[in-house]
C-alpha cells in the first residue's frame, strides 16, 4: 500500500466532502486522515485527505479519472504520491544554523524529501555540505552580477528536476522572473515576527523599537520582498538588556525550527494556499 495525498480548494457548497470521500473510497482508497475548512467571508471551501491505496494504483492514473469524476466551481485539485519525494535545493549565504538544523533532520530522515544540492553566493559551507555527500553549487553575485547569476541558478534548478528550494538565510533578493517562475516553490526564514520588520538587519530594527518579542517567519517567496503568504511562526522574550547580537544568538534556534517546520509541512502537502495567506492541515 502507499500514500496519496488530495488537496482541493473550490467554492464551497453543501456535500463536497461526502462525494469527495466516497470517491476516494470507491476509487480504493482508505482514508487515514482528513481535514477541512471553509472560509465564512469568500466563501471557500478546503480539504486535505491522506489515503492509502494498492500500489498498483498510479499517480497519474487516478488524476485522470478524478478529473472526470470530481467537478466544483473554481476548483483546484491536486493528488501526491507521497512516496515520491520532492527533489530539493538549499540555498544559503553566510550563516549556517538553519544549513545544519536541515542537514541533520534530513539525516535522521525527519524529512521526507530528495535532498540533491546546496548552492550558495559564499563557499564557507562547500566542505560541510560535500561531507554529507551532497552537490555543492558556488554562485558568487554582485549588483552587476545578479542576471547571469539567477540565470545560473534557474539553469541548475532546471538541470536538477528540483521540486522545492529552501532559502536557509540566502540573503540576495530573488527576481520577479525568478519568483514566478517557482511560484509555491520556494520558502524563505525570515528572521522576524512578519510583518514586523521586514528586509535587512530585522534584529537591529528590533532593538531599535525596544520590542519585548522577536521571532522568526517562514513563508513562501514572491516578488514583493518579505510579503509571501506565510506558512509557521514563533517568538521568543526579550528584554531591555538584549543586543542585536544577544537576539542574533536567541533567534537562531527559533528560525531553524520554524523553518524546519514550515518544510515539513510541505513535504506532507499539508499546507493549502489562500490568496495571499495558506490554510494548514496540521
Ligand atoms: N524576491 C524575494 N527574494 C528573497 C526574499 C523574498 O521574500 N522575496 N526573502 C529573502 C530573505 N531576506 C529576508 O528574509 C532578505 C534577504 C536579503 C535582503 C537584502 O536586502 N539583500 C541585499 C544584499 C545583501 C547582501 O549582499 O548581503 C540585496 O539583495 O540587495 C533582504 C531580505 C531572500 N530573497
Amino acid at each position: 500500500m502507499k500514500k496519496f495525498v488530495l488537496n482541493l480548494v473550490c467554492d464551497d457548497s453543501a456535500g463536497i466532502i461526502s462525494s469527495v470521500t466516497s470517491y476516494v473510497t470507491t476509487s480504493g482508497g482508505n482514508i487515514i486522515e482528513s481535514g477541512q475548512y471553509v472560509d465564512l467571508d469568500d466563501k471557500r471551501f478546503f480539504m486535505r485527505l491522506c489515503f492509502e491505496i494498492n500500489d498498483s494504483v498510479t499517480l497519474k492514473a487516478f488524476q485522470k479519472d478524478l478529473e472526470v469524476n470530481i467537478s466544483y466551481p473554481e476548483m483546484v485539485c491536486n493528488v501526491y504520491d507521497l512516496s515520491i519525494k520532492p527533489r530539493v535545493m538549499i540555498m544559503v549565504s553566510q550563516l549556517g544554523h538553519c544549513l545544519n538544523d536541515l542537514l541533520y533532520r534530513y539525516s535522521i530522515d525527519q524529512l521526507p524529501m530528495e535532498l540533491v544540492s546546496v548552492a550558495s553566493n559564499h563557499e564557507r559551507y562547500k566542505s560541510r555540505v560535500e561531507h554529507e555527500g551532497l552537490e555543492f553549487h558556488y554562485l558568487p553575485i554582485t549588483p552587476d552580477t545578479k542576471p547571469e547569476q539567477e540565470a545560473e541558478l534557474l539553469k541548475l534548478i532546471d538541470d536538477e528536476n528540483i521540486d522545492l528550494v529552501i532559502l536557509a538565510r540566502y540573503m540576495q533578493v530573488l527576481s520577479d522572473n525568478l519568483c514566478q517562475k517557482m511560484s509555491g516553490k520556494i520558502i524563505n526564514i525570515h528572521h522576524s515576527f512578519l510583518p514586523s520588520f521586514k528586509g535587512g538587519r530585522p534584529y537591529h530594527q528590533a532593538r531599535d523599537k525596544g520590542v519585548k518579542l522577536i521571532g522568526a517567519t517562514a513563508h513562501y517567496v514572491t516578488a514583493d520582498l518579505d510579503e509571501g503568504p506565510i506558512i509557521e511562526q514563533d517568538v521568543k522574550r526579550i528584554d531591555h538588556a538584549a543586543s542585536a547580537s544577544d537576539m542574533v544568538a536567541i533567534g537562531r534556534d527559533t528560525e531553524s525550527q520554524v523553518l524546519a517546520k514550515a518544510v515539513k509541512l510541505q513535504l506532507e502537502r499539508r499546507i493549502l494556499l489562500h490568496d495571499h495567506r495558506t490554510v494548514i492541515f496540521q
